[in-house]
């Protein structure tokens, strides 16, 4: 199978664990007969500083004409002070607008292994395996007007929430759907005692829940939900959710499995080319020490693997490379206390590919 895949490095640590994917790639491809092609382009501060725009024309257009986006992360404080709408992260939020990504597949699966790097016990992580659906080109996100209006002490900031009819539905079915194929359950999270827009979003879920009477349902308060996913997250199955609920509950729900680094994503179009990222940013942080923990990015491309190439047996494989490389023992600093014990990024890849080797010639 021949794909050419558009890779967006971006900031930060998105290069160093972009570099770690193609690695992967590379020897997926090798291993099982495939030639991937990588087309690069810039996104975010990098294409800020080279062109102006976070969002260039022609990363546009290599997306467009590629079968599969892989981002790393952008932003970061040099570019901190510019105005919103020019910062790294409008060039991300515009190539998900442009591409009609308008569903976040972000899923949250405890590795036995890792069970020491999570802050919660045992008892509670044991067997966690949930999806959060999140809506990724409405909300609060792009709602119009976003203005600053006024100066000195009579200043106001507007952000605008908007969520039409077409765009809650469709989202909410891509939750019924999974649902469906999963364990059966879906939460839809709102914020309905105070929202317009979460009221009209239950409507809907209810409206919806009638086409697949399989499916149990339940809605939640998003303050419940954020507190729930700690308390007891076995509970959820499938989580549907607006933009930016998505957002900090996802970030919140990578800390059951131990860290920001394992969490992988797929954000989905009607047809076009699907993007794969980590939810992490660009940890700037820990940018430029090769330390970052690349395992969210690898673990994406499992995800493109399935969802855009249709290899379930290449994503298996990878899958439980992964696995085996936690089962060794191997961490990066991010999951582990023992500092002195840490991989840097290119040894933890280093030891994906090994596993990789390891199961194919032992298959
Ligand atoms: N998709 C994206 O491109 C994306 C996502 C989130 C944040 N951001 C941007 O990233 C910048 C930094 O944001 P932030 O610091 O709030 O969030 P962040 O996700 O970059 O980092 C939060 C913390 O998690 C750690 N971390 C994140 N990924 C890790 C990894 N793979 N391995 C080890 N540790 C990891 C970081 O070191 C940091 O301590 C901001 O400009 C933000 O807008 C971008
Ligand atoms: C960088 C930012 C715009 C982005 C978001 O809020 O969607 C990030 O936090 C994410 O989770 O992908
Ligand atoms: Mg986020």
């Amino acid at each position: 199978m021949k794909k050419r895949i558009a890779i967006l490095p971006g900031d930060g640590i998105g290069p160093e664990v972009c570099e770690s994917a193609t690695k992967v790639l590379n020897e997926i491809g090798r291993l099982y007969n495939h030639e991937f092609d990588f087309v690069y382009g810039d996104l975010g501060g990098v294409a800020i500083d080279k062109t102006g725009s976070p969002l260039p024309e022609e990363t546009l257009s290599i997306c467009k004409s590629s079968d599969a986006v892989l981002l790393g992360a952008v932003g970061g404080p040099k570019w901190d002070t510019l105005p919103g709408h020019q910062r790294p992260e409008q060039g991300l939020l515009g190539l998900r607008k442009q591409l009609e990504l308008f569903a976040n597949l972000r899923p949250v699966t405890i590795y036995d292994s890792l069970a020491e790097a999570s802050p919660l016990k045992d008892e509670i992580i044991e067997g966690v395996d949930l999806l959060i659906v999140r809506e990724l080109t409405g909300g609060i996100y792009f709602g119009e007007p976003r203005e600053r209006r006024g100066e000195g002490e009579q200043e106001t900031a507007v952000d605008t929430l908007v969520y039409s009819r077409q765009e809650v539905e469709r989202i909410v079915r891509k939750g019924f759907e999974f649902a469906q194929e999963r364990r059966g359950h879906l939460t839809s999270v709102d914020k309905a005692n105070v929202l317009e827009s979460s009221r009209l979003w239950r409507e809907i879920v209810d409206e919806v829940a009638k086409d697949y009477p399989e499916v149990t349902y339940s809605h939640m308060l998003v303050d419940n939900a954020a507190m729930q996913l700690i308390r007891n997250p076995r509970q959820f199955d499938v989580v549907v959710t607006e933009n930016m609920f998505g957002d900090i509950l996802s970030d919140e729900a990578s800390m059951i499995t131990g860290s920001l680094g394992m969490l992988p994503s797929a954000s989905m179009s009607a047809n076009g080319p699907g993007l794969f990222e980590p939810i992490h940013g660009s940890a700037p942080d820990i940018a430029g020490k090769g330390i970052a923990n690349p395992l969210a990015t690898l673990s994406s491309l499992t995800m493109m693997l399935t969802f855009a190439f249709k290899l379930p047996n290449e994503a298996q494989a990878l899958q439980e490379a992964i696995n085996t490389v936690l089962e060794k023992g191997y961490r990066t600093a991010d999951l582990t206390k023992d500092a002195t014990d840490a991989l840097s990024t290119n040894e933890m890849t280093q030891r994906v590919i090994e596993a990789l080797n390891e199961k194919t010639v032992t298959a």
